[in-house]
């Protein structure tokens, strides 16, 4: 039996016990320091076991899965290494960040265990494990950072248990990555929080900011809804890799102030050509750090109880997953629209045709 311990089943821990829970010769095992948490755990039955102990989980784990905020990471690394370990164990981490954590592992012994630094690159603006999904990486990237002397053995039995999660496993240097995820993820939090807190300012005085604020607005700032803590680490631990990338956006809007100052439409118009060709030939099906959202509205949905619960059920039963819905107008005169959101753009391909089939109309 192998045996995998899992610290902090929210989001992320929670999805990665779910896609370990009922493998073959596989025994989940989730620790908090919260006992109702350990409830919580068991009762959506993501692990098959969960302890407040963590020498419990602990002792006897093959694999040790670091999923708490990252400001918490360093404190359970020095734990772990304070304790006996199974021969051969390794501890991985889910921290968003990854030069800090591996230089802390670096610096501390763990006798014949092992620590390779992880992050998996998918996940959402959602917190807890509520929101854990089986599916969370699959054909995304998961990032490892070995150490200069882990050996590869090592490294190829975690790659090779992070199968079952469907994600792409990469190498990555772990300054590199913190380097590229700061410019590619950490920033774009930054600035959807600056430019959501901006407009709320505005709106203090006229309530309409909020109310035009509808579609576009609401899709480019998802990301600012991320949770506090949590972004309050990363943020801080990758300070140095920001206050460097802020810069260079500092001149990013500066050369934007300059465009509009001089009435420059060429100017303006080669910044959009620019952006668009490099936006053009980013992959398209392949999940990247920040989750897609695919929309639907569907027109004239008539004001009747029930038909709601009708598209849902429709869409349950054929195994399609919603991750939002959203009544756009609806008053008992006019019919309203229904915006439907998916993760899975190929959910988004099946919801359109059986809702096509009912005789909605659907834009995309
Ligand atoms: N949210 C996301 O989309 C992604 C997050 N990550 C990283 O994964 C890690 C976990 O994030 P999520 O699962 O999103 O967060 P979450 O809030 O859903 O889960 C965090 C878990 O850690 C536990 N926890 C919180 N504070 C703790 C503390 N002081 N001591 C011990 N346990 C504590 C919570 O009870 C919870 O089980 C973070 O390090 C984050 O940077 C990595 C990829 C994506
Ligand atoms: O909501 C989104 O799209 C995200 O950005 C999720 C996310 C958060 C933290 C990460 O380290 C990776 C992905």
């Amino acid at each position: 039996m192998i045996k995998i311990a899992i610290f902090g089943v929210g989001l992320i821990g929670g999805s990665l016990a779910l896609c370990f829970k009922g493998k073959p010769e596989i025994h989940v095992v989730g620790h908090s320091i919260n006992p109702k948490s350990v409830e919580k755990y068991l009762k959506h039955g993501v692990v098959d076991h969960a302890t407040v102990s963590l020498e419990e989980a602990a002792t006897d784990a093959d694999f040790i899965f670091l999923c708490v905020p990252v400001g918490n990471l360093e404190e359970y690394l020095i734990r772990l290494s304070q304790i006996k370990l199974k021969p051969g164990c390794i501890i991985t981490d889910a921290g968003s960040t990854k030069a800090s954590i591996t230089a802390c592992a670096e610096k501390l012994s763990f006798a014949d265990a092992y620590f390779i630094g992880g992050h998996p690159m998918a996940g959402s603006e959602k917190s807890g494990v509520e929101a854990a999904s089986s599916h969370l990486y699959e054909n995304a990237f998961y990032v490892l950072t070995p150490m200069e002397n882990t050996p590869q053995e090592v490294y190829d039995r975690l790659a090779g248990l992070l199968r079952w999660t469907r994600a792409h496993i990469i190498k990555v240097d772990a300054s590199l990555h913190d380097d590229i995820v700061g410019a590619i993820s950490h920033l774009p939090h930054i600035i959807a929080v600056a430019l959501v807190n901006q407009i709320a300012r505005y709106n203090e005085s006229n309530n309409l900011y909020e109310n035009l604020a509808a579609g576009g607005f609401r899709d480019l700032t998802r990301i600012a809804s991320g949770d506090p803590i949590l972004w309050r680490d990363i943020l801080s631990d990758n300070r140095e890799v920001l206050l460097k990338l802020l810069g260079d956006w500092n001149a990013e809007i500066s050369r934007f102030i300059e465009l509009l100052e001089h009435n420059d439409g060429a100017g303006i118009e080669s910044e959009f050509r620019q952006a668009n060709e490099f936006r053009s030939g980013l992959p398209e099906r392949r999940k990247g750090v920040l989750s897609s959202i695919f929309e639907i509205y569907v027109d004239e949905v008539p004001d009747h109880p029930g038909i709601i619960g009708q598209i849902t059920m429709l869409l349950g039963n054929n195994k399609i997953n919603l991750s939002n819905i959203h009544i756009i107008e609806s008053r008992e005169d006019v019919p309203g629209v229904l915006r439907l959101s998916f993760r899975e753009e190929q959910h988004m391909d099946r919801a359109i045709k059986l809702l096509e089939n009912e005789n909605y109309t659907i834009h995309v």
